[in-house]
């Protein structure tokens, strides 16, 4: 995989601390440079601690939040307020403690069909975007131990989707309808960081990192920013396998 940075640190909260440092950052050029920052946010539980630290007192005021605008790379098809609602995890860590306003959070409507879901979120983007180029400021990814990213999973027909921006996919290994970002609309943003931490993660991510180009068994390879820049913020138990 090529033009990416490694943050290789020692523990998960060192790995947390350091990506909060640069949400932080990336958050202030981009509203310096036109006005807001627009966050996708990952799903999962990875990316809980990051969340509450953005939300902590040593974090709150260094934001300028009403300029943060949130999305979502991915949603399980289960109603909002289900515990394994990425949305759910989001308000309780993020959006609740923050009091940020409904319209700066654009949720996956699981209340629609899993077409018209994804459907209304394309048309969300496409209203938020208006005239402006289609970029996110900063895109968070994780990673499954089966290499995916996002509900981008091993074999679905959505890693091979070119038009789409959102599109809904019935996983098998899950046994659920999921919504999901496609790579196309990933890989427009200005930065992707992927937050991995813990020894279960190390295969995938040497595989996705320095194993052979197959992107229907390593989805996380599509992930490939065209003009922005990629990061990967790993702990050295993620990182293990990269040097052997
Ligand atoms: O199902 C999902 O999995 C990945 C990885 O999650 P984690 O719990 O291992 O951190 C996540 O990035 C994605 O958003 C989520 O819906």
């Amino acid at each position: 995989m090529d033009r990416h940075t490694l943050r290789i640190l020692k523990t998960p909260d060192l790995v947390i601390e350091a990506l909060a440092e640069f949400v932080v950052e990336e958050a202030r050029r981009a509203i310096r440079e036109h006005g807001r920052f627009s966050l996708v946010l990952s799903g999962g539980s990875s990316p809980k601690k990051l969340f509450a630290l953005l939300a902590s007192a040593a974090y709150r005021d260094r934001l300028e939040w009403d300029r943060l605008f949130f999305f979502f790379g991915d949603e399980r098809y289960v109603p909002a307020d289900h515990a394994d609602s990425n949305y759910r995890m989001a308000r309780e860590t993020l959006f609740d403690p923050m009091k940020t306003t409904p319209g700066q959070v654009f949720r996956m409507n699981t209340d629609l069909s899993p077409v018209e879901a994804a459907l209304a979120y394309e048309r969300d983007l496409r209203a938020y975007f208006g005239d402006r180029p289609m970029r996110f400021d900063l895109v968070l990814l994780g990673l499954g131990d089966d290499a995916h990213t996002a509900s981008l999973f091993p074999h679905t027909k959505v890693l091979h989707e070119k038009e789409a921006l959102v599109k809904e996919v019935y996983v098998e290994k899950v046994k659920m309808f999921r919504l999901t970002l496609t790579a196309r609309a990933i890989n427009c943003a200005s930065n992707v960081a992927f937050l991995v931490f813990g020894e279960s993660k190390a295969n995938a991510l040497y595989h996705v990192l320095k194993g052979e180009r197959n992107v229907d068994e390593y989805p996380a390879q599509s992930i490939q920013p065209e003009q922005g820049r990629l990061f990967w913020f790993l702990d050295e138990a993620a990182a293990a396998k990269l040097n052997a």
